[in-house]
């Protein structure tokens, strides 16, 4: 049966503090990466077509992941994660959040920043969030409408964003979304006659057992 597989990246350089510093794999993002192709692998999954964002993140993950596919994969711009970073320094120095240091810090400052970039609140962000969810819904409509198993390997806002313009989630739920979605989690959607429907959602089969638990992370 056709349906699309999300995939978020491995963990990324979680000590940097700006969006270069950010994009691309710790030694634990490879292993992560790997481990998962090593799952496909294992449960003969093929995919007709394979996409990831253009971040080096996306495209060393993609690598990690080798996936069987008999296709050469598309790299697509709109598969991108909004810039945390760049909008964060921003929203710092226009309403004086600081930039956040670990996960509670995080969790508590990411809705925050989702409903000042929403509303239009923070001047001078590279992309509106309007902008953002539109990009987002076009790239998932297109690949849904595709024929065939699909990989695609991407980021957490992005998969976020998927998840709340197919299912009509709140800046809330998307938010809670965006928080719980861990590195090399798995998320599926299946096209049916009346939209896309998600079957699956971060899931993390080659993470699961005791030896493994320690890569299950979020940053
Ligand atoms: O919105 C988010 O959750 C952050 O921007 C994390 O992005 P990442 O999935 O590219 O690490």
């Amino acid at each position: 049966m056709s349906h699309v597989t999300f995939v978020r990246h491995g963990q990324a350089n979680n000590s940097a503090r700006d969006e270069e510093g950010y994009d691309k794999l710790s030694d634990l993002g490879w292993k992560q990466s790997r481990w998962l192709g090593e799952h496909f692998g294992q449960m003969n999954e093929v995919f007709a077509r394979v996409y990831t964002g253009t971040l080096r993140r996306h495209v060393e993950t993609t690598e990690g992941i080798n996936a069987n596919s008999p296709e050469a994969v598309i790299q697509d711009e709109r598969l991108n994660e909004l810039q945390y970073f760049t909008m964060a320094t921003l929203f710092e120095a226009q309403h004086g959040e600081p930039l956040p240091n670990g996960r509670e810090e995080f969790a508590a400052h990411l809705p925050k920043m989702f409903r000042a970039w929403q509303e239009g609140a923070i001047d001078g962000v590279p992309e509106s969030f309007q902008h953002f969810e539109k990009r987002v819904n076009d790239v998932v409509r297109e690949i849904g409408a595709g024929k065939g198993r699909a990989l695609v390997v991407t980021s957490g806002g992005v998969i976020g964003m998927a998840l709340r313009v197919t299912m009509s989630l709140d800046l809330k739920n998307f938010c809670h979304a965006c928080l719980s979605i861990q590195n090399t989690s798995v998320h599926r959607m299946q096209p049916m006659p009346t939209g896309m429907a998600l079957v699956q959602f971060n899931a993390t089969p080659h993470l699961e057992t005791t030896e493994r638990q320690f890569a299950q992370t979020h940053l």
